[in-house]
């Protein structure tokens, strides 16, 4: 469904060059969960820039369904790590939802449909009328994930949708990602510097290295579903999956050559 293909990008020019990806490729298909995982800094939302359309590469493509991206595909939501920035304060939870849809022709009562059963799909249903800054970081984090799914998007892009909410309610927030996921039948990219969260959420993991950044190793993650934050988190299969990122990741530090 959506191929990465030999996608390199570079900022800036002369002595001001950061070479942020170097050659990346991986394919993600119909209705996958890939999760992206790579360390600080290594380009996981450059990436996810490019894929959305949202950054031309430096050369290479990224392509969905055969047809290289050249600006924001339609079929494409976005969650980002900073619900803060990304919710507009002066608009209800119901209206920040439904701004993209001005995007698409819709009726009234479509909108109306589509905006409630996002706010019921993350448990906001009682509080579609509040602004963003009367609901915690979490709960704001929920609307951004309902503003995305109200949409119908095929693909789900996520830039370390968790980043800035305490563990308790990133766990809640992972498993209504996998309910969403299923529920909505929507192929998700999920971009995370945590391996814990990329083995648990993913059916595969991507594992890039440091920059210029490649791709290092894609992981099948074979874990039972439906996925616990307890149960699978015991299995050793899980901490084997975690360790064996965990080395790939220290061991390409450990190759680098002293700066
Ligand atoms: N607009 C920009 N102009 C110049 N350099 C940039 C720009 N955006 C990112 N970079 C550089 O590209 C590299 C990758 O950045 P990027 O934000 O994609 O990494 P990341 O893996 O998402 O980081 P983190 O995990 O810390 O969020 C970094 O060296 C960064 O300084």
């Amino acid at each position: 469904m959506l191929e990465v293909n030999g996608l390199s990008k570079t900022y800036g020019e002369g002595e001001r060059t950061t070479r942020a990806l170097a050659e990346l490729s991986f394919t993600v298909a119909e209705g996958e969960f890939v999760c992206v995982v790579g360390p600080s800094g290594c380009g996981k939302t450059t990436l996810l820039r490019c894929m959305a359309g949202l950054l031309p590469p430096t050369s290479g493509s990224v392509s969905l369904r055969g047809h290289v991206v050249a600006g924001p595909p339609e079929q494409v939501g976005f969650v980002f790590q900073e619900y803060s920035r990304s919710l507009m304060p002066w608009l209800s939870v119901r209206d920040n939802i439904a701004l993209p849809l001005r995007h698409k022709r819709l009726g009234k009562a479509e909108r109306t449909r589509l905006v409630e059963e996002a706010v019921e799909s993350v448990g906001l249903t009682g509080f579609i009328d509040h602004f963003p800054w009367e609901l915690s970081g979490g709960m704001q984090q929920r609307v951004a994930i309902a503003r995305a799914l109200a949409y119908e998007p095929e693909i789900l892009l996520m830039d370390e949708p968790f980043a800035s909410v305490d563990a308790q309610t990133r766990a809640d927030l992972e498993d209504l990602v996998l309910r969403v996921r299923k529920d909505y039948g929507v192929t998700v990219v999920f971009v995370t510097h945590d391996i814990d969260e990329a083995v648990y959420l993913g059916d595969r993991v991507v594992v890039l290295t440091q920059p210029p950044t490649t791709v290092q190793e894609v992981l099948a993650v074979n874990l039972p579903e439906p996925r616990d934050q307890v149960e699978t988190k015991e299995l050793p299969e899980f901490a084997h999956l975690r360790a064996h990122v965990f080395r790939a990741i220290k061991r390409r530090q450990e190759l680098r050559p002293a700066t």
